[in-house]
């Protein structure tokens, strides 16, 4: 609507400045008419005016020819002294001949009395011939007061039948009579004389009196002469100027100039009719006009294009306008977001779309807003804790990502949605941003892939998942060496829950063992269900060696069989199930998944076929070791209920073979196998949470001694080296353990000497520091036992509250045998000294080790040479028999 009032606007304004160029085209056309034609009017007066005065001049001149001719009669005759009857007739017209044919104007001169009668003539005949003179012309002539020149009206030549006009004045006789000098003077030659051969179109001249008489004219108009013209009333006859007024033969509007001429009030006149003065104005305004028309017809031409340009324009604009609302409509019913950037990157357009998926947008986008400033709103409003440096690095990058990008990319907004944002460059160097709304796909992929590997009943991953992890775990087992378990479930008696109390209830146990195995299992192993009653556990990465690793997945196949023991709740059913599991480990050699999977399925059917609710490895070695390690097991755990073990007593000696104390170690006293040795029960017991118990009972046992001794001066001094593993100190509550047996015995702490090794106190390094810091502040010692063996310690060596080194039985055995071991004995001898420690050394079998040792400064010794572990009774009876040190002090 606006465009088209906004259209007629402009077709109005057209059509108006048209009509201004025309009124102005028109007025100046018209002005410069009316200034040529007066121009031309002016040229045509001026013209006149001077033809007149031309004319005039040479009218003058030859009627004072005529005049002074007339007067020279007298002379020439001799008149004034003569009567008229004196004249001799035919000299004097012999005289008069001779005069008037040096006349260029005058055919015939005559002498005439005042009768009329010629006496004397310029005419072959002389006095023959008869001049007829207009009425009373001689008498108005004859009666002039004074002699002047008078001119007749118009009359036919007597001689010529030519129209004439007299010239006569009169010569006074001798006897004062009068006799009359007349000249003929052809009209023709006069009008020629007044002509001077001008040409000027349209030209009327009158020779005429003041009374209007009408004396003689060019053109010649006969039937006019001696008629009386309109006189001139109102003219000044001397002005210069012409006169508008009608011509004076034809009438027609003209320019009229009038001059008098020296004689009897006589003028010229001249008159341009208006239409011959115009005649050459005519033709410029033929021109003017038609140049005008050409104007005209040119800016009417423009003006029409203009129009019609213009309503193209409008139309195209129209077109464009509507084009425009199309695709504004179109991107409005996008589903996807759009922007489009130009080439400084800023903002051009943009959809209500994609407000909706940046809705705090909404306030700051505006055309031509810089993209840079979109994005620091969106900062803004998304990380408000960002200062101003990460904001602007984060602008920065989302902009080169922005610039650098094509193709897409996905994007996570605040309020879940997943937005795909598409960029492509434009030709100018912009960029067309789409971004679409990918959550529903992107849900429905995760959900395909939960359908393609998870199952639907107990979410947990399914056959193919499980084939695929296990495939993964198998090569890298394969590479780092490091074995891997297989679990194969299946409970037992399934199907008889199916039938009796239906397929639902069924699935709800399925869906509870599903719960209980992921709670039985680290976040790195896979739980999987194969379908119908099926599970299988992945364990990776246990141990590098199989025995321990077949160990820790025996653990945890125990766990799950008493996880899955537990009664189960199903809707209003209590339902008791077991599982059976057979276990296979992977590892070192290279076997397929499937092949795995058949060997912890056939292990599992062993199970089955010996009673279910079991746990079952499907190699019978490992079965054998690893029934063997369950059964030790088992008996530790007896042999702490039983009080089986036992501590012996290895004396630690002085130089002088004074015992300073000794180290205990345990023994077991199996029922049925007899004494078994450490070696074979500790490191079972260290791979569960017997080793605390051990380490407990030990330690405990050991403080009870040394708080019985306490009352027995041969002893009283002695200290107790109790070994606390890796996994006793690494316990939270180890210091506070400690501490409280050594309360509860009242046990001196002094005389508490705690062995770690090295390896034991490097597990964790802070920690044990700080709890050995603990310990030491309560007065406990510390020693480290099988130093050397490890390649670290010297690091630590300084910062742990140390209070004795014991140099490894290894090193010892080989002193005289292997020359760096000696090295090394003296190497920590030298450092145990620099850093104010006792140093020990233990395994001394020999005289010759034991002189080494002295010879190097070591003053402490244990082993085979002086004594080896005894037990209590014995180490009491050995303390008889040896000088005991003084008590040392705390
Ligand atoms: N509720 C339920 N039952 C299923 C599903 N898939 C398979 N089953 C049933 O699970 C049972 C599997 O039984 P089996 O493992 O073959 O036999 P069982 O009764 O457990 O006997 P043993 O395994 O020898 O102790 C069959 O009755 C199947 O119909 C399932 O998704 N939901």
């Amino acid at each position: 609507m606006s465009m088209l009032a906004n259209r007629n606007r402009m077709v109005a304004g057209t059509v108006g400045l048209v009509g201004i160029f025309l009124l102005a085209l028109t007025l100046a056309a018209a002005a410069l008419l009316w200034t040529t034609r007066q121009t031309a009017l002016a040229d045509s007066e001026e013209q006149e005016v001077r033809f007149v005065s031309g004319a005039v001049a040479a009218l003058n001149r030859s009627l004072l020819g005529v005049d002074v001719l007339l007067a020279s009669m007298d002379s020439l005759l001799g008149l004034s002294g003569l009567v008229q009857e004196w004249i001799d007739e035919d000299n004097a017209s012999r005289l008069i001949r001779g005069v008037t044919e040096q006349s260029l104007i005058v055919r015939y001169v005559a002498l005439v009395d005042p009768n009329g009668r010629v006496v004397a003539s310029s005419h072959a005949s002389g006095s023959g011939l008869q001049v007829n003179l207009p009425d009373g012309f001689l008498s108005e002539t004859m009666s002039q007061p004074v002699s002047t020149l008078t001119i007749s009206a118009p009359v036919v030549s007597f001689a010529s039948s030519e129209r004439v006009l007299y010239l006569a004045r009169y010569i006074k006789m001798a006897d004062a009579s009068k006799m009359l000098a007349v000249a003929q003077v052809e009209i023709p030659v006069l009008t020629s004389i007044v002509i001077q051969g001008v040409d000027i179109s349209g030209l009327e001249v009158t020779l005429e009196r003041a009374d209007g008489q009408l004396l003689a004219s060019v053109p010649n108009q006969e039937r006019l002469l001696g008629t009386r013209l309109p006189p001139f009333t109102g003219i000044h006859q001397g002005a210069t100027q012409a006169t508008r007024m009608a011509t004076r033969l034809t009438g027609a509007p003209g320019i009229v100039v009038t001059r008098p001429v020296l004689y009897q009030d006589m003028l010229i006149s001249a008159s341009i009719p208006e239409a011959a003065a115009l005649d050459e104005w005519r033709t410029q305004r033929d021109f003017i006009i038609s140049v005008s028309l050409v104007f005209t017809a040119m800016i009417l031409a423009a003006a029409g294009f203009a129009i019609w340009y213009m309503q193209r324009l409008q139309h195209a604009r129209l077109g464009i306008a509507h084009s425009k609302n199309t695709l504004d409509q179109a991107l409005e019913s996008m589903v996807s977001g759009f922007v489009l950037l130009n080439a400084e990157h800023q903002l051009v357009s943009w959809n209500q779309r994609f407000l909706e998926f940046y809705p705090w947008l909404a306030s700051c986008v505006q055309p031509l807003l810089p993209f840079e400033a979109v994005l620091n709103a969106s900062a803004m409003d998304q990380f408000p804790q960002l200062d101003e440096e990460q904001r602007r690095q984060w602008i920065q990058r989302h902009m080169t990502q922005l610039l650098n990008a094509q193709g897409t990319h996905e994007q996570a907004l605040p309020s879940g949605k997943a937005i795909q944002i598409t960029v492509r460059r434009t030709p100018e160097g912009g960029r067309v941003i789409v971004y679409q709304d990918v959550t529903v796909l992107r849900e429905a992929m995760v959900e395909i892939e939960k359908l393609a590997f998870y199952d639907a009943l107990t979410h947990l991953p399914n056959r193919r998942l499980l084939m695929d992890r296990l495939e993964h775990a198998t090569a890298s087992n394969a590479r780092s060496g490091r074995y891997g378990a297989l679990l194969f479930l299946d409970l037992d008696h399934f199907k008889v829950l199916n039938d009796s109390l239906g397929h639902d209830i069924g699935d709800l146990l399925l869906q509870q063992v599903a719960q209980r195995l992921k709670t039985c299992m680290r976040a790195e192993d896979t739980v999987a269900r194969l379908g119908g009653d099926e599970f299988v556990v992945m364990l990776e990465d246990l141990s590098s060696r199989s025995v321990e690793a077949a160990a820790m997945a025996r653990h945890i196949g125990e766990k799950i069989l008493e996880a899955l023991n537990q009664p189960y709740q199903l809707a209003a059913h209590k339902y008791h199930s077991t599982p059976s599991v057979g276990v296979t480990l992977f590892g070192a050699t290279a076997l397929s998944s499937a092949d795995l999977l058949k060997q912890a399925d056939i292990a599992m059917y062993e199970v089955k076929a010996h009673g279910r609710n079991d746990l079952c490895f499907f190699d019978p070695q490992m079965q054998a070791t690893i029934n063997a390690r369950a059964q030790l097991e088992r008996d530790l755990h007896a042999a702490l209920k039983n009080n089986e073990f036992e501590l012996y007593y290895q004396p630690q000696y002085t130089l002088q073979g004074q015992v300073v104390g000794a180290e205990v170690l345990i023994r077991w006293h199996h029922p049925e196998r007899g004494m078994v040795s450490p070696i074979e029960f500790i490191s079972v017991a260290e791979e569960s949470e017997l080793i605390m118990h051990i380490g407990q009972w030990v330690l405990r046992t050991a403080c009870e001694q040394l708080a019985a001794w306490r009352t027995q001066p041969a002893a009283s001094a002695l200290q107790l080296s109790v070994n606390l593993s890796a996994r006793q100190l690494q316990q939270r509550e180890i210091v506070a353990q400690v501490l409280s047996i050594l309360e509860e015995t009242g046990a001196p702490t002094h005389l508490l000497k705690l062995e770690l090794t090295e390896s034991t106190v490097l597990v964790n390094v802070d920690e044990s520091i700080a709890k050995m810091g603990q310990l030491k502040a309560q007065g406990v010692h510390f020693s480290v036992d099988d130093f050397g063996t490890g390649h670290s310690s010297l690091a630590y060596l300084t910062q742990l509250p140390l209070d004795q080194l014991k140099i490894d039985q290894s090193f010892v055995r080989n002193i005289g045998l292997k020359p760096t071991d000696g090295v090394i004995v003296q190497t920590i001898i030298g450092m145990a000294r620099n850093l104010g420690l006792e140093v020990i050394a233990e395994g001394v079998e020999t005289q010759l080790q034991q002189e080494f040792l002295a010879e190097h400064g070591c003053t402490l010794y244990q082993g085979y040479l002086f004594c080896k572990p005894v037990p209590l009774t014995a180490f009491t009876t050995l303390l008889a028999q040896t000088q005991q040190p003084d008590a040392i002090t705390q």
